[in-house]
């Protein structure tokens, strides 16, 4: 499986038609940028998007920034073309809308084969549709035949196919937000939440960040630059995290504890496993900090 970076807070997705937004991508704070060719692209103009993508991302200046694209589905007239069009395209991922089944996965597999991506070419898989949340398990034990390294929420297709509303808190969707994080740990997948079309209501978009931060999400999709800043710093950790990391990591290295397994720092038990999660969240707070 390619191996995801250590921060993928905001994944921000443009228009790949949108020649301005994409030039805005190279200056924004995103972790993940997403050119789209599927819903935020008229049929018309998805042949032109296809070249200013390529173009784009020949031309470079992308920095740290996860490079994504987001193809139609196999299923539709354009999605062979888009996988086929970005051949030799310096990119980091391939976003698969609609993805239903361990077919689809094996089906996209071969096509990314057969357009000759190397094996750091990573496949995410947006779950979007309500066989994909039936098929949960199944779909991401593909990935132990497949490059497939991450689940991308889309609730606009879901809510649509399903009639569940998109009401603030989103309750109804707990359980579809909270399996998607299950079935992507279990089989060591990376997993995004889905957007706030809310552009406006920032505490909204905070309240949607920390519930998918506290529901295990590793960042949300972003369909707007002033929505990059607060997910970033959602998602962070705070300097509070970071504190009680390094007590627990120096706590394990002082030549007192050799050998224990079980510790008490600052008033709660840290046994090795704590360890392992400290020391992450160290390594994404210097991450973030060498990126300033
Ligand atoms: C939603 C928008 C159409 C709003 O556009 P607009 O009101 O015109 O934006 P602004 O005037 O506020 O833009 C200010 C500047 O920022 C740039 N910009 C805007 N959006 C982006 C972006 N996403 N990435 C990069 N840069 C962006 C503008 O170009 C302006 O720049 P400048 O002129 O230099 O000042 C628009 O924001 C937009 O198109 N958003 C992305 C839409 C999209 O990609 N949708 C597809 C993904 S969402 C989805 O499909 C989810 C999933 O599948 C599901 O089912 O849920
Ligand atoms: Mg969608």
């Amino acid at each position: 499986m390619p191996e995801m970076p250590l921060l993928l807070r905001s994944v921000l997705y443009m228009p790949g038609s949108n020649a301005r937004a994409i030039a805005k991508a190279r200056t924004l704070d995103a972790d993940a940028v997403v050119m789209d060719l599927e819903d935020a692209v008229a049929p018309e103009a998805k042949a032109e998007a296809r070249k200013l993508i390529a173009e784009a991302l020949h031309e470079g200046g992308f920095g740290s920034r996860y490079r994504v694209v987001r193809i139609n589905a196999l299923s539709t007239e354009w999605g062979a073309d888009d996988i086929a069009s970005m051949k030799g395209v310096p990119l980091d991922a391939i976003l698969a809308p609609k993805v239903c089944s361990a077919a689809d996965v094996a089906r996209l597999s071969v096509a990314m084969r057969d357009a000759a991506f190397g094996p750091e070419v990573a496949l995410w898989a947006m779950i979007e549709t309500p066989e994909a949340i039936l098929k949960l398990s199944e779909i991401a034990a593909a990935a132990k035949d497949s490059p497939l390294a991450c689940f991308v929420l889309g609730l606009n297709d879901l809510a649509k196919d399903t009639g569940i509303a998109q009401l603030p808190g989103r309750a109804a969707f707990q359980p579809v937000l909270t399996m998607s994080v299950i079935a992507a740990r279990a089989h060591g997948l990376a997993v995004i939440d889905g957007v706030c079309n809310a552009l406006d209501d920032e505490a909204r978009l905070v309240a949607e960040c920390e519930q998918a931060r506290d529901g295990g999400f590793d960042g949300k999709t972003l369909i707007h630059p002033k929505q990059v800043e607060p997910a970033n710093r959602v998602f962070a950790p705070t300097e509070d995290d970071v504190a009680e990391a390094r007590a627990i990591v120096d706590a394990f290295a002082d030549p007192a504890n050799a050998g224990e397994g079980a510790l008490r720092v600052n008033g709660k038990m840290a046994e090795r496993l704590h360890l392992l999660q400290a020391e992450k969240c160290l390594l994404r707070a210097q991450v973030i900090a060498d990126r300033r």
